[in-house]
C-alpha cells in the first residue's frame, strides 16, 4: 500500500484556487470546529501559535477525516523539526524566510527520503505510515509531499526567481506582514509599493509553473491577488475572527452602568 494521495498537492498541480483559515489556538477542539467549516485547507501555524509536536499532532488527527488539508507551517525550516512533523503524518509543510535557492535546495532534501533527499528513515514507528500499517510508505512518500516555501523579505524577492528554478518547490507563499515591515511599512501591507511588490510576485510564481500563495483578510486584496493567479489563499485568522466577533458582542451589551 502506498503512502496517501495528497490531494491538495494535486489539486495546486492542476491550477485550482483552494481557501483557507490560519489556526492560531494551537489546539485539536477550535481546529475541528475549522474543519467542519467548508475551508479547502487549514494553516497549523507553528511558527506565531504556541503549537509543539504534540499540539500539531492533534491537530492533525482531528481534520483526518475531514475535507480541510491540514498545512503545518514550521518556525524555521530546521531539518529535525521537519523531520517530525512528516513522521508526525504532515504532508504538506510552509517554510517560513526563505531567501535564497540553496535555502530552498535544503528543505527539498530534508523534506524527502534518500536518495532525492535526506529525510531519516523512521516511519515504521511514525503516524505518517500508520504505524508500520503502509508497508510501501518509504518508497511512495517523497512523491506527496507537497513544500511550499516563503518569501517575505527584500532578499527573498531579489532571489525569487532563482527559487522558483528549484525542482521539488510545489509553491511560495508571499508574507505580507513580514514583506511589509522589511520594506519599510511595518503594519501597512496595503501600502502601494508593498502591493505592486505583492501582486508582481504572485504573477512571476504562476508564470513559473509554481502555486503562488498568501494571507489576507481584506476582501478587496484577496480579488486582486486571485487576479495575479494566487491559489492557496487565507482568507482569514481563526484567533482574530473571534476575538472581533468577541468585541462586537462585548461592545453591544457592556457599558450601560448598573
Ligand atoms: O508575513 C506574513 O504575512 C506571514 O507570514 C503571516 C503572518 O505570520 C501572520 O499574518 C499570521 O497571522
Amino acid at each position: 500500500m502506498p503512502a496517501p494521495q495528497n490531494a491538495f498537492k494535486a489539486a495546486l498541480a492542476r491550477g485550482e484556487t483552494l481557501f483557507s483559515c490560519w489556526l492560531g489556538f494551537a489546539h485539536p477542539y477550535p481546529a475541528e470546529v475549522a474543519g467542519h467549516a467548508g475551508f479547502d485547507w487549514l494553516l497549523i501555524d507553528g511558527e506565531h501559535a504556541p503549537n509543539d509536536l504534540p499540539s500539531i499532532t492533534a491537530q492533525l488527527q482531528v481534520l483526518e477525516p475531514l475535507p480541510a488539508h491540514p498545512v503545518v507551517r514550521l518556525p524555521m525550516g530546521e531539518d529535525w523539526a521537519i523531520k517530525q512533523v512528516l513522521d508526525a503524518g504532515a504532508q504538506t509543510l510552509l517554510i517560513p524566510l526563505v531567501e535564497s535557492a540553496e535555502a530552498a535546495r535544503a528543505l527539498v532534501r530534508a523534506t524527502r527520503y534518500p536518495p532525492e533527499g535526506m529525510r531519516g528513515m523512521g516511519a515504521a514507528l511514525a503516524r505518517a505510515s500508520r504505524f508500520g500499517a503502509i508497508a510501501d510508505y518509504a518508497t511512495t512518500a517523497n512523491a506527496e509531499i507537497c513544500l511550499l516555501v516563503q518569501v517575505e523579505t527584500r532578499a527573498g524577492l531579489a532571489a525569487l526567481d532563482a527559487i522558483l528554478g528549484v525542482a521539488g518547490v510545489d509553491g511560495v507563499f508571499i508574507g505580507p506582514a513580514d514583506l511589509s515591515a522589511d520594506m519599510g511599512y511595518p503594519g501597512r501591507p496595503d501600502a502601494p509599493e508593498v502591493q505592486a511588490a505583492i501582486e508582481d510576485a504572485l504573477g512571476r510564481i504562476r508564470a513559473a509553473g509554481k502555486a503562488p500563495g498568501i494571507l489576507s483578510d481584506d476582501e478587496a486584496a484577496v480579488e486582486r491577488y486571485l487576479a495575479c493567479g494566487a491559489q492557496f489563499v487565507a482568507v482569514g485568522v481563526d484567533v482574530a475572527i473571534l476575538g472581533a466577533a468577541l468585541r462586537a458582542r462585548a461592545a453591544r451589551w457592556t457599558g450601560r452602568g448598573s
